[in-house]
């Protein structure tokens, strides 16, 4: 499967690196906004041995579409900003290639473009695109069924920089139902990403916590979701359907 990416920073840098050393997908382009490191072979830039492509163009240079007519993907992956689905989005859903979007925050334009995106092609969105935070999401809510009178609390942890509440402890509130306001936010040093569910039982405590190690844990969640869309017709995709049938009780 060959791959475009946008964003390549902390996260982008993690996940191409994570892509280039595996051999069912191929990275051929990683694409800036500026012209900032234009041209450069993202395997050497990295250091990592690889023949995938992974070259770097700007949007200063050339447009999307003609990028994507010179050099075509069958998937872009998009770690960028709430602005980058603007980059690429049309052209990509006009020749059919498959979105990954792990951008942790859109507003409801952003939301409604990707609906209309994926009217021509999969697009899939993820504040979190980890298999063991969205295990977590499917737990957490299961005990919440059997105990719905429980305390519930949410704590998350990221690195100092991060702006506003995580995208992950927003949507386990909400899955939870619980008010936003209500989520516990650390920032500190450079913690990659931790995310705590607290059931407090009378006698007991049930802890549920999920903690990304290193950024590359975004980079095998691509891989695990690029795998389970592939075969996907055209439609708006979330990890819960990917994970869904693996909860059924049927053996297969
Ligand atoms: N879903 C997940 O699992 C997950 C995991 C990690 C980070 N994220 C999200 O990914 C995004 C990036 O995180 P980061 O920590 O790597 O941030 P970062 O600031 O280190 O990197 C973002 C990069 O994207 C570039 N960029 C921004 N807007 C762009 C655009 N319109 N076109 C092209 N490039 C653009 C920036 O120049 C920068 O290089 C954030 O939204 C973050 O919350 C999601
Ligand atoms: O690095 C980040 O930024 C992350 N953001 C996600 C969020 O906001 O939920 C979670 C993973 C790391």
């Amino acid at each position: 499967m060959k791959i475009g990416l946008l964003g390549f920073g902390k996260t982008g840098k993690a996940v191409a690196a994570v892509i280039l050393q595996n051999k069912e997908f191929s990275l051929e382009w990683v694409y800036r906004r500026t012209p900032h490191l234009e041209g450069r072979n993202v395997p050497e830039f990295l250091g990592i041995e690889s023949d995938h492509p992974g070259r770097v163009y700007s949007a200063e240079t050339i447009g999307m579409s003609a990028l994507l007519a010179q050099h075509p993907v069958d998937l872009i992956i998009d770690f960028s900003s709430e602005t980058g689905i603007y980059t690429y989005g049309e052209a990509a859903a006009e020749l059919g290639v498959k979105i990954i979007s792990a951008v942790s925050h859109y507003s409801e334009n952003e939301k409604e473009l990707l609906k209309k995106l994926a009217e021509k092609t999969v697009v899939f969105w993820s504040p979190n695109i980890t298999l063991g935070v969205n295990y977590l999401l499917f737990a957490a809510q299961f005990l919440k069924k059997i105990a719905p009178w429980v305390d519930i609390e949410i704590n998350e942890e990221h690195f100092k920089e991060k702006v506003g509440t995580s995208g992950t402890a927003v949507k386990l509130a909400k899955a939870l139902e619980l008010p936003e306001e209500e989520i516990n936010s650390v920032r500190a040093g450079g913690i990659v990403g931790k995310h705590e569910v607290i059931f407090g039982f009378p006698f007991q405590t049930v802890r549920l916590i999920h903690e990304s190690i290193s950024r590359e844990a975004f980079g095998n969640g691509v891989v695990f979701v690029a795998q389970n869309i592939k075969d996907r017709a055209a439609g708006l995709y979330k990890f819960e359907d990917i994970l869904l049938p693996y909860f059924s009780t049927e053996q297969n």
